[in-house]
């Protein structure tokens, strides 16, 4: 299905970028298939044009008519004027996915004057390297074939999980944002690695595999986090020592504090628009 669609994404920044260097490499669709549309930076089309093979272009309402599948990658503030422009050039025919924080399926298909079906998706930047954690979830009008199209494509970049739309701000605050969290705590470990004479280089290759032991533990084992973390530990050792700073500071307290303010975040951008 995938391979015969013509698809147009609005938007084309960091979002955009990712699912498109994402499904190149996939090789499931290839640079002819893909044109990309944006406000006014031409800079920014150019870049993506010369660096991915893909096709730009200025004229909005072409793209979106030459078009089978429209790809919203905009600010939630943005949805509005972007669809206002296009919207007479949409016609049932087309598939819309979306992948904006927040806005509903809802908040779209009443900016279109057609019934086609809208797909809510959340990915995140590890897209660019074909490892997106992305949900998914069908409007009103999607039927299976339509969600079916989603998985395909969004599995070329990753994992799927398929979520009624009620779940999806969560899903925003948590693998939406997730990975700057993982970002900043591992900024904070090299900044301590770097200070204690590790170069940035060494540091970089311990925490990525750290990181990624850490994980595979997880997902291969039935315990608990607590446990895993228990672990570690031996008593007087040098993880006890770290944990009692951490947990002095309430450092775990802060990060599901900080995570239900996303979470919040994207319930209120899918309310009456907030300029970010
Ligand atoms: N960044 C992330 O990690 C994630 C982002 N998202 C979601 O993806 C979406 C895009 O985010 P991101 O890529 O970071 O944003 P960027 O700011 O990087 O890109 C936004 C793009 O939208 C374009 N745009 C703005 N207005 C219009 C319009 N009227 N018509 C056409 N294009 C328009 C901009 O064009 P121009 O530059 O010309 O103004 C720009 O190319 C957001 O809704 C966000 O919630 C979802 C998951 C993760
Ligand atoms: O920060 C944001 O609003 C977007 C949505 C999820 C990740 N980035």
């Amino acid at each position: 299905m995938l391979s015969r669609q013509r698809i147009t994404f609005i938007g084309a920044g960091a979002m955009a970028e990712a699912i498109i260097s994402g499904l190149l490499a996939d090789n499931r669709v290839s640079g002819e298939q893909i044109t990309v549309v944006n406000k006014n930076n031409d800079e920014r089309l150019d870049h993506l044009e010369k660096n991915y093979g893909i096709k730009t272009s200025k004229d909005k309402k072409r793209a979106v008519a030459d078009s089978d599948l429209l790809i919203l990658a905009m600010k939630p503030k943005d949805v509005d004027e972007a669809l206002e422009s296009i919207q007479p050039h949409i016609r049932e025919h087309h598939v819309i996915f979306s992948v904006l924080a927040g806005t509903t399926t809802d908040d779209i298909a009443r900016l279109v004057d057609v019934d086609c079906p809208v797909v809510r998706v959340m990915a995140n930047t590890s897209a660019k390297v074909a490892a997106s954690a992305s949900a998914i979830s069908g409007g009103r009008h999607a039927s299976a074939k339509d969600i079916d199209l989603a998985a395909e494509l969004f599995s070329a970049i990753g994992t799927i999980t398929v979520v009624p739309e009620e779940k999806m701000n969560s899903v925003t605050g948590v693998s939406g944002s997730g990975p700057a969290y993982f970002y900043y705590l591992l900024e904070g470990l090299q900044t301590a690695a770097v200070e204690a004479g590790l170069s940035e280089e060494e540091s970089k290759a311990l925490l990525i595999q750290t990181m990624e032991g850490a994980a595979k533990r997880w997902s291969q084992s039935s315990e608990s986090l607590r446990s895993l973390y228990e672990e570690v530990m031996s008593p007087g050792g040098t993880t006890e020592a770290a944990f009692s700073v951490l947990q002095k500071h309430t450092v775990q307290e802060h990060l599901t504090t900080g995570t239900k303010a996303a979470i919040d975040r994207s319930i209120s951008l899918g309310q009456p628009k907030k300029q970010v």
